[in-house]
């Protein structure tokens, strides 16, 4: 890999965290190049929520560790101390959480305009004015998704689905290069499971958008993600292609805790699947005006 060290986008090495005294990472390293899609996979408290917060600096790594996390080419953060501009980072990374993505009691789209924030004055954003060309990039990131109908909705009145893709336009509008996902289909049914997961792979393929997404499904990495990174109790175990994780190889890595990663009996394989979207919805709402 380090042939191509110019293409990694994410480059994490020797990452130790502790909460209080009990260890969540041990020393992991990894790295993903440019246009890929990768699962982190792991049972519950594997540690992949922790390990992709420190992707963006929300966690910080045990101080005086050799820790060091570099993003797009930019530190992050080295031996738990964040970089003075990890702002300007986190600007082109996108985090769709598994819950809380949205703000409840606002419109879709001004949810979805506040990817647009980081490159528009302050007062704009406050005084929800925002120009035509950022409206309309909402609107085609909502279309993209299929949600536009839903534009002028309450966040709140959306499905748990209609949510994770109500996030996703917020990251191409962010024009995310990068996208965390953490556990972005773990409260969904199986069929938002498969529109969301199939969007993330769909961005990814054409727009060359780099996903990092969590997952404690392996059905779902298999179907969508050509590699994975599997962790166990903070350690990665298994870092290749997804293909080659053989029943007895996520057995011989996960034990007893295999039954949390395999689908439900009788569950439906999550092939991918396309995207609908509804022509002729059009840009008109009087709560935001373009300016
Ligand atoms: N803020 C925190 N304070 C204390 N301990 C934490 C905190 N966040 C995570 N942990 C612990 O760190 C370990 C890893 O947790 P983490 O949430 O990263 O796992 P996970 O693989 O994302 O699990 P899940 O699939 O359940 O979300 C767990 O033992 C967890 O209890």
């Amino acid at each position: 890999m380090s042939d191509h060290s110019a293409d990694v986008v994410i480059d994490v090495q020797q990452l130790h965290k502790h909460f209080g005294a009990s260890p969540a990472l041990n020393g992991v390293s990894l790295q993903v190049r440019r246009g890929e899609m990768v699962a982190l996979l792991g049972a519950s408290g594997s540690g992949k929520s922790t390990l992709l917060r420190h992707l963006t600096g929300l966690h910080k790594a045990d101080a005086g560790s050799a820790s060091r996390i570099n993003v797009l080419g930019r530190r992050v953060q080295q031996g738990g101390r964040l970089a003075p501009d990890v702002r300007a980072t986190r600007s082109r990374v996108a985090v769709i959480f598994q819950q809380f993505n949205l703000v409840d009691r606002l419109p879709v789209m001004t949810n979805v305009l506040a990817g647009a924030l980081h490159r528009l004055p302050l007062w704009r954003g406050l005084l929800g004015r925002f120009p035509q060309a950022e409206l309309q990039r909402a609107f085609s990131a909502l279309q993209r998704v299929g949600i536009e109908r839903c534009a002028w909705q309450r966040a709140s009145t959306l499905s748990g689905g209609q949510q994770q893709r109500a996030a996703i336009s917020r990251a191409l509008v962010q024009g995310a290069e990068v996208v965390l996902a953490d556990e972005p289909i773990a409260s969904l049914d199986p069929e938002s499971s498969r529109r969301v997961m199939g969007l993330l792979a769909e961005v990814n393929r054409d727009l060359g958008v780099t996903v990092l997404v969590s997952l404690h499904q392996v059905d779902f990495a298999f179907a969508y993600c050509p590699r994975t990174v599997a962790l166990r109790a903070g350690e990665v175990v298994y870092d290749g292609p997804t293909a080659a994780l053989t029943p007895q190889r996520l057995r011989d890595l996960y034990g007893t805790q295999l039954d949390e990663l395999l689908p439900a009996p009788g569950a439906a394989v999550p092939l991918p699947d396309t995207t609908d979207t509804l022509p002729g919805f059009h840009l008109n709402h009087p709560g935001l005006k373009a300016a």
